[in-house]
């Protein structure tokens, strides 16, 4: 029997799970990582660290299995996306700790390019908008601040990558610099359009373009981990982003289709076929997946803090020690408080777009207590949700929105939060049967790649649904409820 390694390089953990020759997951080992604040704002991870958890947590889910390596047919990569590493070309030693997605310390240099009239051209091309969020000013930064780095990457010392372009290259002992559409897509110095980095943009941040890694299909030959790694040379079939890969685990390859991940974050994702649609709504416009040399675009909508705020929960305000916890809270929540959480922690991502906001809570009182805030966190999720749906239906009435939403993600294993989505959202939401879509997502990339794994229609054929979530919440109470909502965003953007 042959299988397929599936690493997801995550936020918060690393985790490699085993599927086998019928895309059943057979072993799982998850690890997490130390998380690093260095200033308000900032957000780096050890480059090291995501290495080690990967090797471990393959070498578990393969012993876990109890199979031989040489049993692996294909890896497959997903991974926590934008996040920035630059190494040495030689020793492969990290210049400076990985500065991830949810990172702020670029807001300035944002705010700089906007006023000075380059966005509409960095948009034009890459899809994207002018934020911290994405590479392309983490990257300058460092350049900017690391020692000699812009002269070390300028004569080729350097190389940069998205963190799946890190793991390809320690996995192949640094033979191949690579990375994938998607990931590609979100640096900010891709042209999404034309299929290639853009020269203009790179110019504008003073990035020497040979520092970047190779853009590839999401289903191709990435080369080949090294026998030392793994227990045996195993080729590297499949890359694409978490959330790419978790829009090919959902099966929405059709025009119209749309899912929705809620991990640290939450990303809403709408195929939009084959021709890029441009938001008129401040969602971004990105790659899908591309396979066979042909994108299939989406519209995106990103939010910064989803499971992110019931870690809040967890280890800021200490009310509860495991998320499952948030359930039984929000149930004894008392129903005549109104608090609403906006958990704008590092900022507002889409729509709102605001680096330097924070959060806030709105409607306390003395009788406040752990099961108002713990129910304030999970109705933000499906508050923000709201947000990103309706713009996404504003910008795509052409052929319509799918009404039903497909989720995933470890949050989406609260069904109290899962029901009060489809309340605010009146629509229904799916849960699949296999939750760990973003690593499906990408095992069938690697999997069809290696002729072990069905086509396309088959594949979306094979999904399965566990749950559906339908509304139940009296209309007048749903629009007053999102009202309320709408009026804490505004008091929170203007504070
Ligand atoms: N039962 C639950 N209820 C609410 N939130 C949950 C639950 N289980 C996990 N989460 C949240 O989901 C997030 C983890 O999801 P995961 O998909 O592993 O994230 P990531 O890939 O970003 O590391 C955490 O932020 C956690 O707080
Ligand atoms: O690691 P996740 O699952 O929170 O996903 C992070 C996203 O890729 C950031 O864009």
């Amino acid at each position: 029997m042959s299988y397929v390694l599936a690493i997801d390089q995550g936020t918060t953990s690393t985790r490699s799970i085993l599927f086998d020759g019928e895309m059943t997951p057979v072993a799982r080992a998850q690890e997490e990582f130390p998380q690093h604040f260095p200033q308000s704002g900032w957000v780096e991870h050890d480059p090291i660290d995501l290495w080690t958890t990967t090797v471990a947590t393959c070498r578990t889910a393969i012993e876990q299995a109890g199979i031989s390596p040489s049993q692996v047919a294909a890896i497959g990569i997903t991974n926590q996306r934008e996040t920035v590493i630059v190494w040495d070309r030689i020793t492969g030693a990290p210049i400076h700790n990985a500065i991830v997605w949810q990172d702020r310390r670029t807001a300035d240099q944002c705010r700089a390019l906007r006023d000075s009239g380059h966005e509409q051209m960095i948009t034009d091309r890459t899809g994207l908008l002018v934020d911290p969020y994405f590479s392309g000013t983490k990257l300058r930064w460092i350049l900017d601040h690391v020692d000699g780095a812009r002269e070390r990457a300028t004569n080729g010392d350097l190389l940069f990558g998205t963190v799946d372009s890190y793991l390809i290259w320690n996995l192949t002992g640094g033979a191949v610099h690579a990375t994938d559409a998607t990931n590609a897509a979100r640096t900010m110095l891709y042209d999404i359009r034309k299929g290639g980095w853009s020269s203009t943009i790179c110019k504008l941040l003073d990035i020497p373009m040979q520092m970047l890694p190779d853009v590839k299909d999401c289903a191709a030959d990435f080369g080949r981990a090294r026998s030392d790694i793994l227990g045996a040379e195993i080729p590297i079939f499949g890359v694409a982003g978490d959330q790419q890969a978790a829009t090919l685990g959902q099966a929405c390859f059709k025009p119209g289709m749309l899912k929705s991940t809620y991990g640290t974050g939450c990303f809403a994702l709408l195929n939009t076929g084959e021709t890029p649609v441009v938001s008129k709504n401040r969602l971004l416009t990105t790659i899908a997946y591309q396979l066979g040399g042909n994108p299939t675009y989406a519209l995106e909508g990103s939010i910064f803090v989803a499971g992110a705020a019931v870690q809040w929960l967890r280890d800021g305000l200490q009310i509860i020690d495991d998320a499952a916890q948030t359930q039984a809270l929000a149930e004894a929540a008392d129903p005549h408080q109104d608090v609403i959480l906006v958990p704008a922690f590092v900022g507002f991502g889409a729509p709102y777009w605001n680096p330097d906001s924070r959060g806030a809570a709105f409607g306390l009182t003395r009788a406040t207590g752990p099961a108002e805030m713990a129910k304030a966190a999970l109705e933000s999720v499906g508050y923000q949700t709201r947000d990103l749906l309706d713009a996404m239906s504003a910008d795509w009435q052409a052929t319509g929105v799918q009404s039903t939403l497909r989720v995933d993600g470890g949050m989406s294993a609260s069904n109290w939060a899962m029901q009060f989505l489809s309340d605010i959202i009146a629509a229904p939401v799916d849960r699949p049967v296999i939750q760990e879509t973003t690593a499906l997502g990408v095992a069938w990339l690697a999997g069809m790649y290696a002729g072990l794994y069905p086509d396309q229609d088959e594949f979306a054929a094979s999904w399965v649904r566990e749950t559906q979530f339908t509304p139940t919440m009296d209309p007048n109470l749903r629009a007053a409820k999102y009202e309320s909502w709408q009026k804490a965003v505004q008091a929170t953007l203007s504070f």
